[in-house]
C-alpha cells in the first residue's frame, strides 16, 4: 500500500462533495443498519429535546424571580425560583449524559457492523476488485472513511438537533415574552448567517487543503520509508529531505490560512453578540423605562441573545461533519455494491460435488480454449492443454507469456473469461473453494510472509497441523536445516513480510506452507533471481520429495528444474504454440531453444 492512504486522499476523497451527491440507495444504505435502533433514537431524541428545553428554563426562570418575586419582596417563591433553577440544571446534566450515551452507543454500534460487514464483504471480492482498486484506497475507506461516519453518527447527529432545538426554542420564547423586541433582535441574525456563510464556506475548503496537504506529506514519509533501503543505496536522502521540507512547509501554509479563517470567526460571533445585547439594552431598556415591558424579560432576553450564537456558528462545523461523513458514506456503499464476486455454487449442489471428489478425485486438469484478460488486453488466448494425474508440466516462455496467470486461473484468483477449465473432469466453477483449495496449492513467484513466527506462517492453510508434523514436511524439503540454526528455531519471528529472511528462506517457507496441505496439484511459479546457489542446491535436492505422487505444474526458470518435467509447454503471446519433451522442442522448437540457450541455461 506504498503511498496508498495518501494519494487516494489527494485525488479522490478531498475533492469537494456535495450533500446532493448522496442519493437515495446511499441513504438507504445508512438506515438499513439504523433501523434496528429505532427506540433508542427515539429516546436519544427525547432527551435531546429535554436538554434544549433545560437550557432555556433558567433565563425565563430569572424573569419570572425578578418580575413575580424580587418586585413583590416574596423570598420563599424567590427560593422556589432557585431552586427550579438549580434542578433545569440537574434535568439538563441528566438528559445531557443520555443523549451523549445513546448518540453514541448507537453510533458505535452502527460503525462496527458497517465496518465488520464491509471487511468481511471485501474479502469475498475477487483479484479483479483488486487489480482495479488500490490497497491504499482499500485501507483508508475501512479506516478513514467509517471514522468519518462515526463523527456523524456519535456527535454530528447530537449538535444537528441540539442546535436546532436551541435555536427554535430560543425564538419561540422570546417571541412569547415580546414580539416586537424579538423581531429587533432578531436583526443581527442576518449578519450571522452572512458571516457563517462567508467564513464557513472558505474554511471548509482551507480544511480540505490541510487535509489535503497532510494526506501528501503522509504519502511522502510512507514512500519514503518503505523504500530506505534504496534511497541509502542511490544517495536520494538531500533530494528526498528538500522535497519532504517542500510539502511541510505547504502544510504549514494550509494549517495557518485555515487558523486565520478560525480565528476571525469566533471575535465576529462576538461582535454579533455584543451587537444583539447592545440592541436588547436599548430597545429594551426605553420599553421598560415607558412602562410597556418588565426587568424581567430584558433580563431573560439577555440570557437568550447570548446563547444564541453559539449554535448558530456550530451549524457551519455541523455541515462540514456532514460533508465529509456523505463523502465517506458514498465511498463505503460504492464498495458493497463492488460485484467482482467469484460465485460458489449452492449448497445442495456443493455436496453433491464435495462427496464425489472425496471419492474420486482425478488430479488432471484441462484448459479448454480458454481465453482471459486483466483488463481489456487478452493475456491468454483461446488456450488449449491438458495435464494428466500424476504428470511433471513445465511451462516456459519469455516474460509476460501468461505463465503466472495461468497459475491464477488454476488457483480460481479470477474467473475465466471464456472457455472452460476442468479439474477432475469437473468445471472449476463448481468445485467449491474448501476442496479447491486442499487439492490445489500454489507456491507463488512472490512469497508473502506474515509478521509471525516461521511455525504461525508455514501452518497459515493448515492452522490445525501439529508442531511435529509441521517439522516432518521440513525435513522433508530440507528447510529444517536453516530453520534449526536460527536463534529460536521454529518459533523464530519472520519480520514484516519476512524481512528477517533470505530469498531462498523464504522460498523454503513458501514450498513446506503448501506442502502441509498435501495437495493433489502443485503449482510452482518459479522465482527468477532471488535465490543462491546454496539454497538452490537444497530446493532441488528437496524437489523430488515435492513433486512425488502429485501432478504438478512449474512455472520453470531454471534449467535444473526443466529437467525433472517429463512434459513441457512453450508459451507466447497468452497462447501454448508447442508442447513435448525437452529434446523434441530443442530440435524442433526455435523459440525454445533460444529460451533455453539465453535465459535458462544461464540458471544451470
Ligand atoms: N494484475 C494484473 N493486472 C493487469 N495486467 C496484468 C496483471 N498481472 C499480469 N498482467 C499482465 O499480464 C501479462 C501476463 O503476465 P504473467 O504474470 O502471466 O506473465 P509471465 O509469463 O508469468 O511472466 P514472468 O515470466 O515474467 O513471470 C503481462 O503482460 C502482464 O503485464
Amino acid at each position: 500500500m506504498r503511498g496508498g492512504f495518501g494519494r487516494r486522499m489527494t485525488s479522490e476523497a478531498e475533492k469537494d462533495f456535495s450533500l446532493k451527491e448522496l442519493d437515495r440507495e446511499t441513504l438507504k444504505f445508512l438506515f438499513s443498519y439504523l433501523k434496528a435502533y429505532k427506540l433508542k433514537i427515539a429516546f436519544a431524541v427525547l432527551a435531546m429535546l429535554m436538554v434544549s428545553l433545560a437550557s432555556l428554563a433558567a433565563p425565563y426562570l430569572s424573569k419570572i424571580a425578578v418580575d413575580d418575586y424580587i418586585a413583590q419582596g416574596d423570598l420563599s417563591g424567590l427560593n422556589l425560583i432557585a431552586l427550579l433553577i438549580v434542578l433545569s440544571y440537574l434535568v439538563f446534566w441528566l438528559f445531557s449524559y443520555h443523549q451523549t450515551y445513546l448518540a453514541n452507543y448507537i453510533g458505535q454500534h452502527v460503525i462496527a457492523e458497517i465496518r465488520d460487514d464491509l471487511y468481511q464483504h471485501l474479502q469475498t471480492l475477487s483479484m479483479r476488485f483488486y487489480t482495479k482498486e488500490s490497497t491504499g484506497n482499500v485501507m483508508s475507506t475501512v479506516t478513514h472513511d467509517v471514522n468519518a461516519l462515526t463523527d456523524l453518527l456519535s456527535t454530528g447527529f447530537i449538535h444537528l438537533l441540539n442546535d436546532f432545538f436551541t435555536i427554535s426554542g430560543i425564538m419561540i420564547v422570546m417571541l412569547y415574552l415580546d414580539y416586537r423586541l424579538a423581531l429587533l433582535s432578531f436583526i443581527v441574525i442576518p449578519f450571522v448567517i452572512f458571516t457563517v456563510r462567508f467564513l464557513g464556506k472558505r474554511m471548509r475548503s482551507a480544511y480540505s487543503d490541510v487535509r489535503q496537504k497532510l494526506a501528501e506529506l503522509n504519502a511522502d514519509v510512507e514512500e519514503n520509508l518503505s523504500g530506505i533501503r534504496l534511497i541509502q543505496a542511490l544517495n536520494r536522502e538531500a533530494k528526498n529531505e528538500g522535497e519532504f521540507k517542500n510539502l511541510s512547509w505547504k502544510n504549514f501554509k494550509a494549517n495557518l490560512a485555515a487558523a486565520s479563517y478560525f480565528a476571525l470567526l469566533f471575535p465576529l460571533m462576538e461582535l454579533a453578540k455584543v451587537l444583539g445585547e447592545a440592541i436588547v439594552l436599548a430597545a429594551g431598556g426605553a420599553a421598560v423605562i415607558s412602562g410597556r415591558i418588565s426587568l424581567g424579560i430584558i433580563i431573560a432576553f439577555m440570557a437568550y441573545v447570548r446563547r444564541f450564537f453559539a449554535p448558530l456558528a456550530d451549524l457551519s462545523q455541523v455541515y462540514n461533519t456532514y460533508q465529509s461523513a456523505g463523502a465517506a458514506l458514498d465511498r463505503i456503499n460504492n464498495y458493497f455494491k463492488a460485484d467482482d464476486i467469484l460465485e460458489e455454487i449452492d449448497k445442495e449442489e456443493s455436496l453433491i460435488i464435495k462427496n464425489k471428489l472425496k471419492d474420486d478425485f482425478k488430479a488432471e486438469l484441462k484448459f479448454k480454449n480458454v481465453s482471459f484478460a486483466y483488463e481489456k488486453e487478452k493475456v491468454i488466448d483461446n488456450l488449449n492443454l491438458e495435464i494428466k494425474a500424476g504428470e511433471v508440466f513445465a511451462l516456459v516462455g519469455e516474460t509476460g507469456a501468461g505463465k503466472s496467470t495461468l497459475a491464477k486461473l488454476l488457483a480460481r484468483l479470477y474467473d475465466l473469461d471464456e472457455g472452460e477449465l476442468l479439474i477432475s473432469e469437473i468445471n472449476i466453477k463448481n468445485i467449491p473453494f474448501d476442496i479447491l483449495r486442499k487439492k490445489i496449492a500454489v507456491v507463488p513467484q512472490n512469497v508473502f510472509l506474515f509478521n509471525s513466527t516461521i511455525l504461525e506462517n508455514i501452518r497459515y492453510a493448515a492452522p490445525n497441523a501439529s508442531q511435529a508434523e509441521v517439522e516432518a514436511i521440513c525435513g522433508k524439503i530440507n528447510a529444517d536445516q536453516f530453520i534449526k540454526k536460527m536463534p529460536k528455531g521454529y518459533q523464530t519471528e519472520v519480520g514484516e513480510n519476512g524481512v528477517k529472511l533470505s530469498g531462498g528462506q523464504k522460498q523454503l517457507l513458501s514450498f513446506a506452507r503448501a506442502m502441509l496441505v498435501d495437495p493433489k496439484i502443485l503449482i510452482l511459479d518459479e522465482a527468477t533471481s532471488s535465490v543462491d546457489l546454496y539454497t538452490e542446491k537444497i530446493i532441488q535436492e528437496g524437489m523430488d520429495e515435492l513433486l512425488s505422487g502429485r501432478t504438478v505444474l512449474i512455472i520453470a526458470h531454471r534449467f535444473a528444474t526443466l529437467k525433472k518435467a517429463e512434459r513441457i509447454g512453450v508459451m507466447k503471446e497468452g497462447r501454448l504454440i508447442d508442447s513435448g519433451s525437452h529434446q523434441k522442442l530443442l530440435k524442433e522448437n526455435e523459440i525454445y531453444k533460444e529460451l533455453v540457450n539465453k535465459q535458462l541455461l544461464n540458471n544451470e
